[in-house]
């Protein structure tokens, strides 16, 4: 079996810290794989949240050891909230940079965030999803899930075949993200911009992270019932390569035969990431 083969994987692991470790190793070998070089950058979606924090960190200690370089890897993020400054701490702006990008060796040119502040914000959109194309196209896209299975700021009730635009964040995702307002609601945007389901389907492979028993329900969702945009990461069902890298907490919603199925898998699955 190959990394690429069409199927869906589900990685179970013990913990965040082994998912974080597993995910990071992941990227730093499609990264090696694809011997990227300046006339073919390898192209990365990327997210924010808690979730991929303990990827990032393996990932700066991989590069830190000289397991990866990222000078020919081009990334585009996921989202980015409207009107939020640029600069204020909790713009996905600056939680990049601060977790991720200014310890790695990316060349800041390569580097893609969606502009909350642009003024004509349906051409910023447009514009995304332009570079996206000129770049050739996603070779990973990573990404983490709320508690109601959103995928990026892709809310309950989003069209799957949706491509970046402005979307008015669900209550349920203001109250999410108020922990990092100061647990002040007001304080917390109430739109962003966000690549669409289907930006991320285009991707050659996905793989979505899922930690903690408040996921459990969405990880559920996510692979045991049918695709549904009011859960829009079921969508990568029908993605011919999508990996969903859970802790198990997050499987506590699913089947036991599921949950025995995967695990059975895992010897091979564990293979993938074993020379990094
Ligand atoms: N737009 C982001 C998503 O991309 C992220 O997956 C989600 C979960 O965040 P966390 O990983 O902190 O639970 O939060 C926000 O809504």
């Amino acid at each position: 079996m190959t990394i690429y083969s069409r199927n869906m994987k589900l990685i179970i692991l013990e913990d965040y810290d082994q998912t974080s470790d597993f995910a990071a190793k992941y990227v730093c070998k499609r990264i090696r794989d694809f011997k990227p070089s300046a006339g073919r950058l390898f192209t990365l979606g990327l997210p924010t949240g808690s979730t991929p924090l303990g990827m990032y960190k393996k990932l700066i200690e991989l590069y830190k050891q000289g397991k990866v370089s990222f000078k020919y890897v081009k990334t585009f993020n996921m989202d980015e909230y409207v009107a939020l400054p640029r600069d204020h701490p909790e713009s996905y702006h600056s939680f990049m940079f601060h977790n991720f990008f200014r310890h790695i060796d990316i060349d800041p040119n390569n580097v893609h965030i969606l502009d909350g502040n642009a003024s004509d914000l349906m051409a910023e959109c447009q514009a995304f999803e332009d570079k996206i194309k000129d770049a050739g196209g996603i070779e990973l896209f990573v990404g983490g899930i709320g508690p109601d299975g959103h995928v990026a700021f892709n809310e309950p009730g989003s069209s799957l075949s949706s491509r970046t635009r402005i979307k008015t964040l669900a209550m349920e995702t203001i109250h999410a993200n108020a922990r990092f307002f100061g647990n002040d609601i007001s304080k917390v945007p109430t739109q962003a911009l966000t690549v669409g389901v289907q930006t991320i389907m285009d991707a050659r492979e996905v793989m979505i992270m899922i930690s903690g028993a408040h996921k459990a329900y969405a990880l559920h969702k996510a692979i045991e019932e049918g695709v549904s945009h009011m859960w829009t990461v079921s969508a990568f069902q029908l993605h011919p390569s999508a990996m969903f890298i859970a802790d198990e907490e997050a499987t506590l919603e699913l089947r036991v035969k599921t949950v025995k199925y995967f695990k059975g898998l895992m010897a091979t699955h564990l293979k993938l990431v074993e020379d990094i």
